[in-house]
């Protein structure tokens, strides 16, 4: 059973509101907090997360009762000295841009503003859980603090769309306690996830074998062995993959799958992780997936 009352998110980005959503309809967290420097990407994340809430009311996953007072449990706020002054959350899970200056300077203010009891999360994919948790230990001076600070830091990783897929990687750091490993996993079954639990590794679990493999899509679409469709319907129809690599990489965001590759080549120095010259021109030209209508696909007719 998880122990957190009160779940702060921060970063209302598509993964932080998915997050807060699965937190409301599933967990029934009874206080959510959403915490963006933007006032715009915070009310669009409330309404996002409102009609999550009330599609959820709409196909009997919640009671219809219970939609306004989901709605009125959930609060906003726009820096993280006002979540420490006005909230107490037991959790903050961190999912802000993936810019790891940004998040070393978040973990170390959340660190500083709230006690030590609170555990502090990210739902990083790249970022190393293990430099999270020094910047958290930096805001004490005293040693024991700054382990204890270290230790609460937990990587809680769940993947795009979060309300529909089931899976979430827990990710130990070095510094991180085994308590924090139960709370987080906790955490994620009541938001009735499957957990598997990872140390801080390059890609954890999924990128780092995935990404293998659509890199290998990429040469082969490169060197021309075989056209992209016949390289998605073979990952499909023989894999049972619901999805071939490269229209994955298309809805994933080709700048996202690049920096997912280059970040783990640098951690791990090992060539197959080196991103294919294919997806670094296309990432130039701006050709980045669904979201630009132009990846390996043309989605210019569905935009
Ligand atoms: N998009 C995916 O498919 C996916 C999947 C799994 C994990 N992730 C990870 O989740 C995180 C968020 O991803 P996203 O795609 O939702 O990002 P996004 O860029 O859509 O949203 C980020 C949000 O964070 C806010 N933000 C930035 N700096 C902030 C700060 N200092 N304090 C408060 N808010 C701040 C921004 O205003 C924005 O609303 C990243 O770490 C990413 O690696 C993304």
């Amino acid at each position: 059973m998880t122990d957190v009352q009160q779940l702060a998110v921060l970063g209302c980005g598509q993964m932080g509101i998915g997050i807060a959503s699965v937190a409301a309809i599933q967990a029934r967290i009874p206080r959510i907090v959403l915490v963006d420097v933007s006032a715009k990407q915070a009310e669009r994340g409330r309404a996002s997360l409102e009609e999550q809430v009330r599609k959820a009311a709409k196909y009997r996953r919640i009671e219809p009762r219970l939609v306004d007072s989901i709605l009125d449990s959930v609060h906003i706020v726009h820096s993280i000295e006002e979540l420490a002054s006005a909230h107490t959350p037991d959790l903050v899970i961190e999912a802000a841009s993936e810019d790891v200056d940004v998040k070393k300077r978040v973990f170390h203010a959340l660190a500083k503003h709230l006690p030590l009891r609170t555990l502090l999360a990210s739902n990083t994919s790249s970022i190393s859980i293990t430099t999270l948790a020094r910047a958290a230990a930096d805001a004490y001076t005293d040693p024991a603090e700054a382990a204890a600070s270290a230790a609460r830091v937990v990587g809680i990783h769940f993947f795009n769309p979060v309300q529909v897929m089931r899976l979430v990687e827990v990710v130990r750091a070095l510094q991180t306690s085994d308590e924090s490993v139960q709370r987080a996993t906790a955490f994620a079954v009541a938001c009735r996830k499957r957990t598997v639990l990872c140390v801080d590794t390059p890609g954890f679990i999924v990128n780092r074998i995935n990404i293998v493999a659509m890199r290998e899509a990429i040469r082969m679409a490169e060197a021309k062995e075989a056209t992209y469709e016949d390289i998605d319907q073979a990952m499909m129809l023989g894999m049972r993959h619901p999805m071939g690599p490269l229209r994955l990489a298309d809805f994933v965001g080709l700048d996202i799958c690049l920096h997912v590759m280059e970040s783990i080549y640098e951690a791990t120095g090992e060539p197959q992780y080196a991103p294919p010259g294919l997806l670094l021109r296309m990432v130039h030209a701006g050709w980045l997936g669904v979201k630009t209508a132009k990846g390996f696909y043309d989605y210019r007719a569905k935009a």
